[in-house]
């Protein structure tokens, strides 16, 4: 007997109601937790004066119900979106999945609601009809601000085996309506929706360098920014001392990730571009593609060295210099001693200088010494003459000529602003025309490939930090101290602790006490990580990594001693002249081959429709790679319409419209040449925040609803990897693409005619 419609929209209804008495608890729940934090909160803030004791108490209570205060807001959006219930069998009962745990305080700490990243909570992801995992039913639970709206059930039986088995998929109608939302320009987090092939590298081990090859749409930002977020939840000791870093290609794709990490309730995950690697700057400066591909070479680390070297001169033949109206003199036999015994301690340049300067000053002493009468001075007064002559400052300048102290800046300035310094350092390692790339005589703006080098040069100049080192431990010291004093005053002598204070007290037991301290300590770490260019962090992850260059993984590898790395992208996508054709080729240097590849198959973002014109690209970039396999298909054809370049600005406003009213509310995007940015961008001004126009290498990462890409055979053309480029313009739609041809036809494009 067939169940009629009715009765099945009855079942529903009744499951809907059901969810939503239990949803409307956890928000009762998370109301009083807020409720309580906020109250403790306001209790610690009016609390003034007091001991220093006191005040530092109160700094520690105050971020941490800040924390827990931010946490509790940022998973206001779909508290619970899963439900498990299990098999009679089984040892677990029925589990609710959300964005974070509650717990019943008054049933012996029973779970409310499972955080998605607890093992428990893992079935919801990886359980199928052929291996349950002791799954009977996988429940999505849909809601709008607070209101349950729907239920999608998937009974995982053998009798629903072979339904998205295809692709291997779980809650199939929870995905696609996630995958049919409009895009609004920010990325979201797909927490409710992961799937098995993602879950898997979700959750890897962080050890050692574990990269992620997927093609475009596969996931592979969403699986990278939620790794970061379940690695802070499952290794968060280890973690929380050295910090997070995420590092992406440009700050357009910074801001567009840069939501999901505060919606999963993680903050403390610095997020750069490589350009801002680089402590007090944000290199954003232009660059040519030549100048940008030669300086992320391998060989410039070479090249900067001589660099340096060349910054540690010998006099030609000597040098004089008026010291207390004498003259003494350096020569070339005993500078070329002292420069080798400095070289060969092997210590950076500034440090070195130590060495030739202390050796150079000992020639001057003797000489000084001789000229006064060597016989008559015993060793106090050579002493006393090393002084002085220390402190004369036309010793110090002969000396800074022959080896001064130098920043990063100063050599990469002077050395691109000069064509005998490039001469020299370069040697045959760059061509004549390699080196009139990098000339640049006038004071350009740092550019993002300007900053591994300068950090290359940071490593060879070293900083002579000892005294602020051994300032910043004395005041970590005493600041342990003091904390560790807090508690035993709070231990020992309860009296002056009035009533307010010891409810403050209550949260400070030792324990919380101390991974407080550590998490204080995480987040000046995540400050101090920005500042600091020795930092290393516990776990990095690189988005877009095929993007990078030689140099830049370089810089990275500094940070990553520990080699706890993950690193997705696609080579396919590679834009970069200096970007990886293969991953054993970028890492075989740092980890040779230990490292382990995973890959993602599912585009998640592209309708089949436009896949099958970019996978004809992709057969034209390299016939072996293959496209990733479409989800879904929309029905909507991608278009081609051929316009007179002279009539491209009159008729684009009119194509962009009708887009704009096609995806209803959604985001439409002008992919071009960079040569039409400008005029497209004039032409388009007025076409409001949903439109973008934008250099294809800038939409790399990104979608939007409808794309409409110009001009491809420009786009082809302007890079030596230019199909790429095209490959990556015509996956960065979530439905609909046009091409809008104003020159000739490139031939992968012919069949959309
Ligand atoms: N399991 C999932 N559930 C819901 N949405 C998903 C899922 N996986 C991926 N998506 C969505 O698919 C789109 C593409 O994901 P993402 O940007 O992470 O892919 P990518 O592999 O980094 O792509 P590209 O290489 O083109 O930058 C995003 O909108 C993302 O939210």
């Amino acid at each position: 007997m067939s169940v009629s419609p009715d009765r099945e929209l009855d079942a529903l209804e009744q499951d809907v109601a059901l969810e939503q008495q239990y949803v409307t608890t956890l928000y009762r729940k998370l109301d009083t937790e807020r409720v309580d934090a906020q109250r403790r909160l306001d209790e610690t803030l009016r609390l003034t004066g007091g001991t220093p004791q006191a005040r530092t108490e109160r700094d520690v209570a105050t971020t941490l119900y800040t924390d827990r205060l931010s946490q509790l807001s940022s998973v206001e959006q779909g508290l619970c979106f899963g439900r498990l219930d299990f098999l009679p069998d089984h040892a677990e009962e029925t589990t609710y999945i959300g964005r974070l745990g509650l717990f019943d305080e008054d049933d012996d700490y029973r779970p409310l609601l499972v955080d998605w990243r607890a093992p428990v909570a893992r079935p919801f992801y990886l359980a199928t009809a052929a291996s349950p995992e002791g799954v009977r039913r996988r429940r999505h639970i849909r809601s709008l601000s607070r209101k349950v709206v729907g239920v999608d059930d998937e009974i995982l039986d053998l009798s629903a085996a072979d339904q998205g088995q295809d692709l291997g998929l779980a809650g199939e109608a929870a995905l696609l309506a996630a995958l049919e939302r409009r895009r609004t320009g920010e990325m979201s987090d797909i927490v409710a929706t992961i799937q098995a092939e993602q879950d898997r590298i979700i959750r890897a081990s962080p050890n050692g360098v574990l990269v992620v090859q997927g093609g475009p749409g596969t996931g592979k930002t969403a699986v990278a920014l939620h790794r970061a977020a379940y690695l802070l939840y499952t290794h968060r000791q280890q973690l929380t001392t050295r910090g997070v870093l995420v590092v992406g290609p440009n700050s357009t794709f910074l801001r567009y990730i840069g939501q999901v990490l505060p919606s999963l309730g993680e903050t403390g995950v610095l997020l750069a571009t490589i350009g801002q690697l680089y402590p007090g700057l944000d290199a954003a400066g232009p660059v040519t593609r030549e100048a940008a591909e030669i300086k992320g070479r391998p060989v410039m680390a070479d090249v900067l060295a001589n660099a340096v070297r060349d910054r540690q001169r010998v006099p030609e033949p000597v040098l004089e210099i008026e010291f207390e109206r004498e003259i003494l003199m350096l020569d070339r036999k005993t500078c070329t001693e002292a420069r080798t015994r400095a070289r060969r301690s092997r210590r950076p340049h500034n440090l070195a200088r130590r060495i030739f300067v202390s050796d150079l000053l000992d020639a001057l002493t003797r000489q000084a010494a001789r000229k006064l009468g060597e016989d008559l001075l015993d060793a106090r007064d050579v002493q006393d003459i090393r002084a002085e002559v220390a402190a004369d400052k036309n010793v110090a300048a002969a000396i800074n000529g022959l080896w001064p102290k130098l920043t990063p800046e100063i050599v990469l300035d002077e050395l691109f602003a000069d064509r005998e310094r490039l001469r020299s350092a370069a040697g045959k390692a760059l061509s004549d025309t390699d080196r009139e790339h990098l000339y640049s005589p006038t004071d350009a703006k740092w550019s993002p490939s300007d900053v591994p080098l300068l950090d290359e040069l940071a490593e060879l100049l070293g900083e002579d930090d000892t005294d602020a080192r051994a300032e910043a431990a004395r005041r970590e010291r005493e600041d342990r101290a003091y904390a560790e004093g807090v508690l035993d005053i709070l231990e020992q002598d309860e009296e002056i602790v009035d009533e307010e204070l010891l409810r403050v007290g209550d949260v400070l037991d030792a324990e919380l006490f101390a991974e407080r301290q550590q998490r204080r300590s995480e987040m000046t770490a995540a400050q101090r990580a920005a500042q600091d260019r020795t930092w290393t962090f516990g776990h990095v992850i690189v988005d877009e990594a095929q993007e990078l260059t030689a140099m830049d993984w370089r810089l990275l590898m500094r940070r990553s001693p520990n080699r706890s790395m993950t690193l997705v992208g696609d080579v396919a996508q590679t834009g970069a002249a200096g970007g990886a054709k293969s991953w054993g080729e970028v890492l075989s240097p740092y980890v040779a081959d230990r490292w382990r590849l995973e890959e993602l198959t599912v585009n998640y973002r592209t309708p089949a429709e436009i896949m099958a014109v970019a996978s004809r690209v992709l057969a034209d970039v390299n016939p072996e790679l293959e496209a990733p396999v479409s989800v879904r298909e929309t029905g909507f054809e991608p278009w081609l319409r051929a316009v007179a370049p002279a009539e491209l600005t009159a008729e684009l406003p009119g194509l962009v419209d009708a887009e704009l009213s096609a995806v209803d509310g959604g985001t439409v995007a002008v992919l071009c040449p960079s040569s039409l940015v400008p005029a497209l961008s004039e032409t388009l001004g007025e076409s409001g925040d949903r439109v973008s126009v934008m250099p294809v290498e800038r939409a790399k990462g990104l979608e939007f609803d409808s794309v409409l890409l110009v001009a491809p055979d420009e786009v082809v053309a302007e890079s030596p990897r230019g199909l790429n480029d095209l490959y990556v313009a015509l996956t960065r739609a979530t439905r609909r693409m046009g091409v809008v041809q104003t020159g000739d036809l490139v031939p992968a494009l012919r069949l959309m005619d």
